[in-house]
Protein backbone atom coordinates (compact mmCIF):
# COMPACT_ATOMS: atom_id res chain seq x y z
CA UNK A 1 0.00 0.00 0.00
CA UNK A 2 1.00 3.79 -0.85
CA UNK A 3 0.28 5.12 2.22
CA UNK A 4 1.20 9.12 0.68
CA UNK A 5 0.79 11.49 -1.84
CA UNK A 6 3.09 13.99 -3.00
CA UNK A 7 2.01 16.29 0.20
CA UNK A 8 4.07 16.69 3.55
CA UNK A 9 1.90 14.11 5.40
CA UNK A 10 2.29 13.08 9.12
CA UNK A 11 1.59 9.92 9.83
CA UNK A 12 0.57 8.59 13.20
CA UNK A 13 0.33 4.55 13.92
CA UNK A 14 0.53 2.46 16.76
CA UNK A 15 4.25 2.85 18.55
CA UNK A 16 5.49 5.24 16.12
CA UNK A 17 4.76 8.38 14.38
CA UNK A 18 6.37 9.33 10.90
CA UNK A 19 7.01 12.64 8.92
CA UNK A 20 7.55 12.43 4.94
CA UNK A 21 8.16 15.34 2.90
CA UNK A 22 8.41 14.64 -0.40
CA UNK A 23 9.71 17.85 -2.02
CA UNK A 24 12.20 18.77 0.99
CA UNK A 25 14.99 19.44 -1.63
CA UNK A 26 13.72 20.84 -5.03
CA UNK A 27 15.46 18.68 -7.73
CA UNK A 28 18.36 20.52 -9.00
CA UNK A 29 19.64 21.28 -5.67
CA UNK A 30 18.76 17.21 -4.61
CA UNK A 31 20.98 16.81 -8.27
CA UNK A 32 23.69 18.82 -7.16
CA UNK A 33 23.61 16.83 -3.35
CA UNK A 34 23.69 13.35 -5.20
CA UNK A 35 26.65 14.20 -7.44
CA UNK A 36 28.46 16.43 -5.10
CA UNK A 37 28.37 13.14 -2.31
CA UNK A 38 28.86 10.65 -4.83
CA UNK A 39 31.92 12.06 -5.55
CA UNK A 40 33.40 13.52 -2.45
CA UNK A 41 32.24 10.32 -0.29
CA UNK A 42 35.12 7.36 0.45
CA UNK A 43 32.88 4.84 0.65
CA UNK A 44 33.57 1.41 2.87
CA UNK A 45 32.45 -2.01 2.06
CA UNK A 46 32.42 -3.58 5.51
CA UNK A 47 32.12 -7.02 6.24
CA UNK A 48 29.18 -8.04 8.50
CA UNK A 49 28.61 -11.23 10.28
CA UNK A 50 25.02 -12.91 10.41
CA UNK A 51 25.26 -16.26 12.46
CA UNK A 52 28.78 -16.98 12.35
CA UNK A 53 29.29 -16.06 8.79
CA UNK A 54 30.48 -13.24 7.16
CA UNK A 55 29.52 -11.47 4.00
CA UNK A 56 30.57 -8.37 2.26
CA UNK A 57 27.45 -5.65 3.13
CA UNK A 58 25.32 -5.33 0.59
CA UNK A 59 25.95 -1.65 0.00
CA UNK A 60 28.61 1.15 0.46
CA UNK A 61 28.70 3.01 3.36
CA UNK A 62 30.40 6.19 5.18
CA UNK A 63 30.26 7.37 8.94
CA UNK A 64 30.52 11.36 9.89
CA UNK A 65 30.84 13.27 13.59
CA UNK A 66 30.89 16.10 15.42
CA UNK A 67 33.39 14.63 17.55
CA UNK A 68 35.25 10.60 17.41
CA UNK A 69 33.35 8.56 18.94
CA UNK A 70 32.48 5.26 16.82
CA UNK A 71 29.09 3.98 15.93
CA UNK A 72 28.75 0.12 16.19
CA UNK A 73 26.25 -2.17 14.49
CA UNK A 74 25.49 -5.51 13.13
CA UNK A 75 29.35 -6.42 14.46
CA UNK A 76 30.41 -3.28 12.03
CA UNK A 77 32.45 -0.50 14.60
CA UNK A 78 32.67 2.27 12.26
CA UNK A 79 34.79 5.65 13.16
CA UNK A 80 33.72 8.90 12.05
CA UNK A 81 35.03 11.64 9.60
CA UNK A 82 34.27 15.51 10.30
CA UNK A 83 31.19 16.48 8.42
CA UNK A 84 31.84 18.17 4.81
CA UNK A 85 30.48 22.21 4.12
CA UNK A 86 27.92 20.60 1.85
CA UNK A 87 26.77 17.61 4.61
CA UNK A 88 26.83 20.48 7.27
CA UNK A 89 24.79 22.40 4.84
CA UNK A 90 22.34 19.77 4.52
CA UNK A 91 22.19 18.68 8.25
CA UNK A 92 21.29 22.68 9.22
CA UNK A 93 18.09 22.58 7.20
CA UNK A 94 17.40 18.92 8.58
CA UNK A 95 17.75 20.60 11.97
CA UNK A 96 15.81 23.43 11.73
CA UNK A 97 12.91 21.47 9.91
CA UNK A 98 12.94 19.15 12.24
CA UNK A 99 13.76 20.94 15.38
CA UNK A 100 16.35 18.69 16.97
CA UNK A 101 19.83 18.23 16.79
CA UNK A 102 21.73 15.75 15.16
CA UNK A 103 25.57 14.63 16.29
CA UNK A 104 26.28 11.72 13.52
CA UNK A 105 25.31 10.75 9.84
CA UNK A 106 25.42 7.18 8.44
CA UNK A 107 25.38 7.43 4.78
CA UNK A 108 24.38 4.61 2.28
CA UNK A 109 25.56 4.26 -1.28
CA UNK A 110 23.28 1.34 -2.95
CA UNK A 111 24.89 0.95 -6.37
CA UNK A 112 22.11 -0.56 -7.70
CA UNK A 113 19.32 -3.19 -7.23
CA UNK A 114 21.39 -5.96 -5.93
CA UNK A 115 22.15 -3.52 -2.79
CA UNK A 116 19.83 -3.69 0.20
CA UNK A 117 19.55 -2.59 3.95
CA UNK A 118 17.65 -5.90 5.46
CA UNK A 119 15.15 -5.92 8.16
CA UNK A 120 16.32 -3.72 11.08
CA UNK A 121 15.44 -1.46 13.76
CA UNK A 122 17.70 1.29 14.50
CA UNK A 123 18.11 0.91 18.62
CA UNK A 124 21.56 0.85 19.09
CA UNK A 125 22.06 2.17 23.07
CA UNK A 126 23.56 5.15 22.37
CA UNK A 127 21.10 6.88 20.26
CA UNK A 128 19.05 7.22 23.47
CA UNK A 129 15.19 5.31 24.03
CA UNK A 130 13.07 6.84 21.24
CA UNK A 131 15.90 8.34 18.78
CA UNK A 132 14.61 10.78 16.24
CA UNK A 133 16.11 9.59 13.43
CA UNK A 134 16.17 11.59 10.13
CA UNK A 135 16.38 10.57 6.66
CA UNK A 136 17.73 11.81 3.01
CA UNK A 137 16.77 10.14 -0.11
CA UNK A 138 18.73 10.98 -3.09
CA UNK A 139 18.36 9.44 -6.68
CA UNK A 140 16.90 5.92 -7.45
CA UNK A 141 13.56 5.98 -5.79
CA UNK A 142 13.29 3.22 -3.83
CA UNK A 143 10.95 1.49 -1.61
CA UNK A 144 10.99 1.62 2.25
CA UNK A 145 9.05 -1.03 4.03
CA UNK A 146 8.44 -0.92 7.44
CA UNK A 147 6.25 -3.81 9.52
CA UNK A 148 5.12 -3.70 13.18
CA UNK A 149 7.17 -6.24 15.71
CA UNK A 150 3.82 -8.14 16.84
CA UNK A 151 0.83 -6.45 15.45
CA UNK A 152 0.95 -8.59 11.70
CA UNK A 153 -1.21 -6.15 9.99
CA UNK A 154 0.83 -3.20 10.34
CA UNK A 155 3.02 -3.21 7.59
CA UNK A 156 3.68 -0.32 5.30
CA UNK A 157 5.55 1.36 2.38
CA UNK A 158 6.25 4.40 1.27
CA UNK A 159 8.64 5.10 -2.12
CA UNK A 160 11.43 7.26 -0.85
CA UNK A 161 11.82 10.03 -3.71
CA UNK A 162 14.63 11.94 -4.86
CA UNK A 163 15.25 14.62 -2.98
CA UNK A 164 12.35 13.84 -0.26
CA UNK A 165 12.78 13.93 4.02
CA UNK A 166 11.38 10.96 6.25
CA UNK A 167 11.36 11.74 10.06
CA UNK A 168 11.12 8.36 12.31
CA UNK A 169 9.95 9.25 15.76
CA UNK A 170 8.37 7.77 18.79
CA UNK A 171 8.77 4.14 19.80
CA UNK A 172 9.28 3.13 16.29
CA UNK A 173 12.82 1.87 17.01
CA UNK A 174 11.58 -0.33 19.30
CA UNK A 175 8.06 -1.56 17.93
CA UNK A 176 9.04 -1.68 14.58
CA UNK A 177 11.31 -3.03 11.60
CA UNK A 178 12.44 -1.37 8.52
CA UNK A 179 14.17 -2.49 5.50
CA UNK A 180 15.13 -1.27 1.60
CA UNK A 181 14.77 -4.35 -0.35
CA UNK A 182 16.93 -6.41 -3.58
CA UNK A 183 15.25 -5.83 -7.35
CA UNK A 184 15.40 -7.27 -9.81
CA UNK A 185 14.93 -3.90 -12.13
CA UNK A 186 17.34 -2.66 -13.39
CA UNK A 187 17.74 0.58 -11.32
CA UNK A 188 20.14 3.27 -10.85
CA UNK A 189 22.25 4.03 -7.34
CA UNK A 190 20.51 5.66 -4.41
CA UNK A 191 22.01 7.64 -1.76
CA UNK A 192 21.00 7.57 1.61
CA UNK A 193 22.13 10.06 4.59
CA UNK A 194 20.56 9.26 8.37
CA UNK A 195 20.91 11.62 10.83
CA UNK A 196 21.36 10.12 14.14
CA UNK A 197 21.77 11.91 17.74
CA UNK A 198 24.49 9.79 19.48
CA UNK A 199 24.62 9.91 23.02
CA UNK A 200 27.55 9.42 25.11
O1 LIG B 1 18.17 3.60 2.96
C1 LIG B 1 17.22 3.85 3.72
O2 LIG B 1 16.27 4.54 3.37
C2 LIG B 1 17.22 3.28 5.10
C3 LIG B 1 18.56 3.25 5.74
C4 LIG B 1 18.53 2.65 7.10
O3 LIG B 1 17.54 2.13 7.53
C5 LIG B 1 19.70 2.72 7.96
O4 LIG B 1 20.79 3.12 7.52
O5 LIG B 1 19.58 2.37 9.15
FE1 LIG C 1 17.63 1.89 9.64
Amino acid sequence: MDLFSSEKQHLILPNAELIYVPDFFKIQEANYYFNAINKQTQWQHDDITVFGKTYKQPRLTALFGDTNQPYSYSNITMYPKAFTPILNVIKEKVEDFSNEKFNTLLINLYRDGNDSNGWHADNEKELGINPVIASISLGEERPFQFKHRTLKTEKHKINLKHGSLLLMKGEMQHFWLHQIAKTKRKIQPRINLTFRKLFK
